[in-house]
């Protein structure tokens, strides 16, 4: 256990480590008294808890929020904005706590802990500006005597379901566009990262945003999941995770015909061509694979490389992986965290066992790494096919699972064979090569010649069961808008 002094984090501004959840502006704990542990994956000591709240103190952060949106959505856009940048502003100058919280709770790098700061505050940025753009329609009338116009209204009380690897931009990419929108937004965080929506939280009431407006509760996630599908004053769900709970939320959702959002699993494969730049090609295979110790939803799951490259690539792409610096992320240097939890490991160990009994070499790495706790070892396999399960399942760890292929067709076939839908990439120099492949990806977002595509300015989302949606981007807004047709007769009387 951390000593419980008054700054165990020794953050910059302790004020910031909040061990409660945020409902109609009060700091409080569940009903019960009861709580979680929250662990620092790379110690395995305690940081502290979490309040395990459940249905009741999720129904009144919803009501709160029911209650505090007419004065938020009667403020005219820039008003909004205007908070909502400062909102953007105090993040950034927290950006040293922030990142802090992150790497302690749930293992990234600083440096990745730093860009994620900085990522999810753009979000915040841009849809602050979104904001002030949300334009209607007048249309050409169909009787003389009257006029058609179309209005777009914020859909009312919303709220989210995140996940511990981007415990913050996952917050601000659901976040900033509700309540540009003029929606408030009750938030259930990762119960393993809950400090990181506290600390959101706290610098979202500095910045001016209403009580109410902004909710975070932890806890029962199946209690507090069923409480908001099924109340009625809930219009939106937003959730991203994996794809099983994906489904069972839009289930729950059905019996009031909530709207959804969905930002699901991935199994992104990564397409190497014979003519595609060598180095360009490994520095965005290493990126897109070990981001986040390959905890991403859109890491490179599968590689198929193609056969005249192949070799190449191996020696090239291995003396890269040689390099990952594996430990606490608070350490200088450091590029490869812990995995979350001994499950998380324990998956990656399954896909390894399951390839290699199936033919697979592990050409580096394979197994957990000598710092103990849930580190493990960067790791390349060779010799992977289809029949490996490898090849159907996200391993999210860091674990290259390499497919060697012939022709373009071969591979187009390959990768789109997946229920997943979410990320793909190819590094290739023929620009026919490039349209034909990417067109014929069944993917939302396709990286080419990189493996680093995430952005607020481009719309991210899957198709198939990867998700409904996007987020960021001009589009990301329309989640959180609903469109109103007025026709106003007696213009002639
Ligand atoms: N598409 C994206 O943008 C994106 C981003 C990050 C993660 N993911 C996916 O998320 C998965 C890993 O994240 P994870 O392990 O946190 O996913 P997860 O689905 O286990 O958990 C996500 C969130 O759902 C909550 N949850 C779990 N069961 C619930 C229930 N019955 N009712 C209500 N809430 C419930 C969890 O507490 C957590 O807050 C991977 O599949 C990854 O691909 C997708
Ligand atoms: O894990 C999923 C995140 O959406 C990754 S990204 O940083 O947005 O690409």
């Amino acid at each position: 256990m951390l000593e419980m002094n008054d700054n165990p984090l020794n953050l910059n501004d302790p004020d910031l480590l909040r061990m409660q959840g945020l409902i109609g502006g009060a700091w409080c704990d569940a009903d019960s008294g009861e709580t979680l542990e929250v662990k620092n994956p790379a110690t395995g000591e305690i940081i502290g808890t979490t309040p395990f709240m459940g249905e009741a103190e999720t129904r009144r952060a919803i009501e709160a929020a029911s209650a505090a949106m007419p004065a938020w959505a009667g403020k005219t856009a820039k008003e909004r904005a205007n908070i909502l940048r400062k909102w953007h502003d105090l993040m950034l100058e927290n950006t040293e706590d922030l990142a802090r919280i992150m790497t302690i709770e749930m293992g990234k790098p600083l440096a990745e802990a730093r860009g994620e700061v900085a990522y999810a505050a753009s979000f915040i940025e841009w849809f602050a500006e979104e904001g002030k753009r949300i334009y209607g329609d007048t249309i050409p009338e169909h009787q003389n005597d009257k006029r058609i116009v179309v209005i777009k209204q914020p859909i009312g009380v919303t709220v989210a379901i995140t996940p511990w690897n981007f415990p913050v931009a996952m917050i601000t990419r659901k976040a900033a566009p509700a309540l540009a929108a003029g929606c408030p937004m009750v938030i259930k965080p990762a119960e393993l990262t809950p400090y990181s929506a506290f600390a959101m939280a706290v610098i979202a009431e500095r910045a001016g945003i209403p009580a109410g407006i902004l909710g975070v509760v932890t806890g029962d996630a199946p209690a507090i999941g069923q409480e908001m599908t099924s109340n009625p004053i809930v219009q939106k769900l937003t959730f991203t995770g994996s794809t099983p709970v994906g489904k069972l939320l839009m289930e729950q959702c059905a019996g009031t015909v909530k709207k959804t959002s969905m930002e699901l699993g991935g199994n992104a494969p990564f397409i190497v061509f014979d003519d595609a730049n060598l180095d360009e090609a490994v520095e965005a295979a290493i990126a897109s694979k070990y981001r986040n110790s390959g905890q991403t939803c859109v890491c490179a799951n599968r590689m198929y490389i193609q056969s005249g490259i192949h070799d190449a690539f191996i020696e090239k792409f291995s003396e890269q992986v040689k390099k990952l610096k594996v430990g606490n992320g608070l350490d200088d240097g450091v590029m490869q965290g812990p995995l979350i939890v001994e499950a998380a490991v324990q998956k990656v160990e399954r896909h390894i066992e399951d390839a290699v009994a199936k033919g697979a070499k592990i050409s580096l790495g394979g197994k957990r790494h000598s710092l103990g706790q849930t580190f493990f070892e960067p790791t390349i396999l060779t010799g992977v096919t289809q029949e490996m399960t490898v090849a159907s399942e996200e391993t999210f760890g860091p674990m290259a699972a390499v497919f060697k292929f012939d022709d373009e067709q071969e591979v187009i076939t390959l990768a789109n064979d997946t229920e997943f839908g979410l990320a793909a990439y190819l590094c290739a120099r023929d620009i026919g090569r490039i349209w034909r492949v990417s067109e014929a990806l069944e993917y939302g977002i396709v990286g080419i010649n990189t493996g680093i595509i995430s952005t607020e300015v481009a719309p991210f989302g899957g198709v198939k069961q990867s998700g409904i949606g996007r987020e960021g981007s001009k589009y990301g807004i329309d989640d959180y808008l609903e469109i109103k047709y007025m026709c106003i007769g007696g213009i002639n009387s």
